[in-house]
């Protein structure tokens, strides 16, 4: 019997992996833990499926997380604090979910004997700039410090990194499409920027491979194309019939970059290259000093990093075919044309 915990099951992307997880024979029990009971109850309805357990708690509190994991083989980490500005007002929130929810999910996996854990990270860990960004970070330090510091514990514990992804719950694509539905100016922060593009689906691949092939402290990132805010808009606009929509140039907000990276120069240097993926071991040194500080080791760092700029960029027609894989875009397109 295999039994698999997604922490933030009801979000965008723990939703997506609970229904990938329902489509597969080998998973006989997914648990979900997560704060809101509302969610919880429309998804129980909704996906209507015997093999769903609800575990309502929260990865701040311990003794939630340690019931939800209990018996379990795979926890897939997903419950975090994501929004960047609620994030920048608050971080010790950020600290709280972020970080020591992390920390309570890892530990209570160790004790309970759970062969692997997945935490899900994001492309804004990478030099980060904002508290969300900075409280990510911290996460993927714990769980390689974990890796580092148990080497022989029964519990794999790697994280999968993410760009955007395609129409998640307060991202920028349903906000565009209610603007061009309502005949509204669209509101493009700054046209330059750009982002990664990763739909759902595709994304939990990701999380897949992960669970298959982690060492543990392994971080993977799925390779992905990526466009400006400005191609994403007019791409949009153009699903919609409108060719030359109006756009309000609102300028970046607070704690947004110019482009993200996934992937960080020094974490480029040392990746695998694995096809759709690019794999980065742990760092397992140990804590001699004389190593890092007085000797280094002998590797210059001369490659870029892996970012939304210099990757695989795609123009207004490649953004609309990727639109129209989203079921929810498809929706949408039926009911407005
Ligand atoms: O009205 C808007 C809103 C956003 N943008 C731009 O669109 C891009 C994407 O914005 P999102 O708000 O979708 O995503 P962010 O990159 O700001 O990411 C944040 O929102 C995401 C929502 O999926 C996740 O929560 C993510 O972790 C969080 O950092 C950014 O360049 C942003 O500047 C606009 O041009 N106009």
């Amino acid at each position: 019997m295999s039994i698999t915990l997604v922490t933030g099951g009801t979000g965008s992307f723990g939703t997506t992996m609970v229904r990938d997880l329902l489509s597969r024979d080998d998973v006989d029990q997914i648990r979900i833990l997560s704060r809101d009971e509302t969610k919880q109850d429309a998804m129980r309805r909704s996906l209507n499926d015997d093999r769903l357990r609800f575990f309502l708690g929260d990865v701040r509190d311990p003794m939630s997380v340690r019931d939800a994991v209990r018996g379990v083989d795979h926890v897939f980490h997903a419950a975090a604090l994501k929004q960047v500005p609620s994030c920048e007002f608050f971080p010790l929130q950020a600290v709280q979910t972020n970080v020591m929810g992390s920390s309570n999910v890892i530990s209570a996996a160790e004790d309970a004997g759970v062969s692997s854990v997945v935490c899900l990270s994001t492309d804004k860990a990478v030099y980060p700039i904002n508290a969300m960004g900075t409280s990510k970070a911290m996460m993927e330090k714990v769980a390689q410090a974990y890796a580092r510091n148990s080497p022989d514990s029964g519990t794999t514990v790697s994280i999968t990194r993410y760009g955007n992804v395609m129409y998640s719950r307060g991202s920028v694509i349903p906000v565009f499409v209610e603007q061009i539905i309502s005949n509204k100016p669209i509101t493009v922060t700054d046209p330059h920027m750009t982002r990664f593009l990763m739909s759902l689906v595709d994304s939990v691949s990701l999380v897949h491979y992960a669970f298959e092939n982690a060492k543990p402290g392994d971080l993977f990132v799925r390779k992905a194309p990526a466009c400006t805010v400005d191609v994403l808009a007019r791409a949009v606009a153009s699903l919609f019939g409108n060719d030359d929509p109006e756009i309000r140039v609102l300028g970046a907000r607070h704690g947004e970059k110019l482009y993200e990276s996934l992937l960080g120069r020094e974490e480029r240097a040392k990746s695998e290259d694995r096809g759709d993926y690019y794999r980065v071991p742990l760092d397992a040194r140990g804590l001699e000093y004389e190593l890092f500080v007085e000797e280094g080791s002998g590797e210059n760092i001369e490659v870029e990093d892996y970012n939304s700029h210099n990757t695989e960029q795609l123009d207004i027609e490649g953004v609309k075919s990727l639109l129209l894989t989203l079921p929810e875009v498809r929706a949408e397109l039926e009911r407005h044309t």
